[in-house]
């Protein structure tokens, strides 16, 4: 009924991207910070302005990790290294924490402008989820994770969080690691087998695989199908409704 193998007892969901449209507003904040400090380092070498790329740029270096992972990940990319600066640094900061920083005051103003919208499929999938009693969580990389759960009114369908705040207080490694999906599962009281991974990133659907969870999901929503099946997807769907018709193979 609901897509998924007969083993599989709960849902372990990502937010920005399969709950809420909100990867869209991430992407932006990023293209939109990064090309600020890319222009501003071009007009100081003499280099020229290269542009962030919010397709692959954004879908292999950023999506799904946590922020400054994300910094980093891509500015590796590009052959900058900047110092790590502190988590209280000033957005202003030429260090790792200051363009994260950077790129949180662009989402929060976007997010208040422009308000959260979610995926109705997903929320569809979430009530007949908690209607056939599967146990229900959301893991995201996000800090804005609570606030973006809340402001979307879902936080009625789901029973636990792991986020970007729970991760850095108990230490643990960002997607693509499986570290934040193990403690969803836990903190569902299931073994990942019996746990579903839903992710439309190219890290979070390798987080699910090398987890060994029950089942994971790819969620296309920037046609990279294949990259999602060659991460780690066991199916692919651009809405989780699909999955309420579809018999699994
Ligand atoms: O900066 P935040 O809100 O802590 O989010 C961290 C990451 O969260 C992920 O969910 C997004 O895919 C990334 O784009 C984002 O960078």
């Amino acid at each position: 009924m609901l897509g998924l193998p007969a083993h599989v007892t709960a849902c372990l969901f990502d937010l920005d991207g399969v709950l809420t449209q909100t990867a869209k507003v991430h992407n932006a904040a990023w293209t939109e910070t990064f090309n600020g400090f890319l222009a501003d380092r071009a007009a100081a070498t003499g280099e020229p302005f290269r542009p962030f790329d919010p397709g692959p740029d954004y879908n292999r270096y950023v999506d799904g990790k946590p922020r400054a992972d994300g910094v980093r990940s891509f500015l590796a990319s590009r052959g900058i290294t900047l110092p790590e600066g502190a988590p209280d640094d000033p957005p202003e900061a030429d260090t790792v924490n200051g363009v994260g920083n950077r790129k949180n005051v662009v989402l929060l103003n976007r997010l208040r402008s422009d308000g959260v919208d979610v995926y109705e499929g997903s929320v569809r999938y979430l009530e007949a989820a908690a209607r056939a009693g599967l146990r229900r969580a959301v893991v995201s990389a996000s800090a804005n994770c609570r606030a973006v759960v809340e402001a979307a009114g879902l936080d009625r369908l789901l029973e636990a969080r792991v986020d970007g705040v729970y991760a850095r207080e108990c230490g643990l490694r960002g997607k693509p690691y499986p570290d934040t999906f193990l403690a969803g599962a836990k903190l569902l009281e299931v073994a990942p087998e019996q746990a579903a991974v839903f992710e439309d990133a190219l890290a979070g659907v390798a987080a699910g695989k090398s987890g060994g969870f029950g089942y994971v999901v790819g969620v296309d929503r920037v046609g990279q199908a294949d990259d999602l099946r060659a991460h780690g997807a066991d199916v692919v769907v651009t809405d989780l409704a699909e999955l309420m018709t579809e018999p699994v193979r």
